[in-house]
């Protein structure tokens, strides 16, 4: 199935760079967003990101002058549903909103249209039913920046067509990304899960006393060749956002090892949350540079317990 015009609902991080990267890989696009100021703020965001590429000749000016000749923004979900072949769903991660969403969009959107959503954890069968072609339903799973991540993972549902996952690895080569299929669904997917386990252990190494936040941050850089340790990347993306997603896995599997760690919680309820906040497993000062915290600050919850 060919697709030409891509709709992407939900102007926000991830949803108006995956409009951007399918702009700029020739396909016509547009983002709707329920907030007017959304919009603005994406397209104001959106011109000067790639301004920026422009400056430092990563991209040519006229590529991306093309591309958002391509590009659209509007609130009316309905008529922009109307044209497009595939829709990619990027709006907040709570499953009423997404559901209402979907059934919204197959009333809306041409009977052919496949229908995914990027979430991250949650899959595309627990969405899949409030429409009528659960078979054009899947999960396409950009990773954050989009602009600039290669991985889409492509997660099949139990009802999902093989003409859709063809379809959505097609999207995913012409979006110049790099197509990870998996056969069926599990929450967090491939590379989420991956990223967990090795968070999980180095967690667990630490609260057994057995390194330092710093040493098991060196080992993953060192020895794995990581770009960045568990420890570090936690600060980075916010020690809240990996304690909601396991809340919310334990919430639906009851399995212990789902259950944010202890030391987490900790932080967390102190509102130690990285760099965010200047403070999680690390200090940070105004300019950013970290220093290290005493193992006591951070596992003292543990050992009282
Ligand atoms: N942020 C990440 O690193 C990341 C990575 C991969 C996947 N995801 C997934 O992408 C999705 C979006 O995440 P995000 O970080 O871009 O969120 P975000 O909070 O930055 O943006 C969500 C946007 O959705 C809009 N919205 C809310 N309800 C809507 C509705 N009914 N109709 C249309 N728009 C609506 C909001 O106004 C907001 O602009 C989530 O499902 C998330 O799991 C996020």
């Amino acid at each position: 199935m060919s697709v030409n015009h891509v709709l992407v609902v939900g102007a926000g991080a991830m949803g108006s760079q995956i409009g951007m990267v399918c702009a700029l890989a020739g396909l016509t696009a547009t983002i709707t967003d329920i907030a007017e100021p959304s919009l603005a703020r994406t397209h104001a965001d959106l011109r000067s990101r790639l301004a920026r590429d422009v400056d430092k000749g990563r991209r040519t000016a006229s590529d991306v002058e093309t591309a958002f000749g391509r590009l659209s923004f509007t609130t009316d979900l309905t008529a922009a549903a109307a044209t497009a072949d595939y829709v990619i769903e990027a709006a907040v991660e709570k499953l009423d909103i997404k559901r209402t969403l979907f059934a919204e969009l197959d009333n809306a959107a041409p009977p052919h249209a496949i229908l995914a959503t990027n979430s991250s954890s949650i899959v595309s069968s627990r969405i899949a039913d409030a429409t009528g072609r659960p078979d054009r339903v899947c999960n396409l799973h950009f990773f954050n920046p989009a602009l600039v991540m290669k991985c889409v993972e492509i997660v099949r549902g139990p009802d999902t067509s093989d003409v859709t996952v063809a379809t959505s690895v097609a999207l995913a080569d012409r979006l110049g990304k790099v197509p990870v299929v998996l056969q069926r669904e599990i929450p967090g997917f491939v590379a989420n899960r991956i990223l967990g386990a090795v968070r999980d252990e180095a967690i667990f190494l630490l609260e057994n006393g057995v390194a330092s936040v710093t040493d098991i941050d060196t080992a993953c850089r060192t020895a794995l060749g990581y770009p960045m340790g568990p420890f570090e990347l936690m600060d980075l993306t916010g020690i809240d956002i990996g304690y909601l997603t396991k809340q919310d896995r334990f919430a639906q599997s009851g399995d212990p090892r789902d259950r944010p760690s202890r030391s987490v919680t900790a932080l967390v309820e102190r509102g130690e949350l990285g760099r965010k906040t200047g403070k999680g497993w690390y200090t940070y000062d105004h300019a950013g540079t970290r220093t290290p915290r005493p193992a006591t600050e951070l596992i003292t919850e543990v050992s009282e317990q």
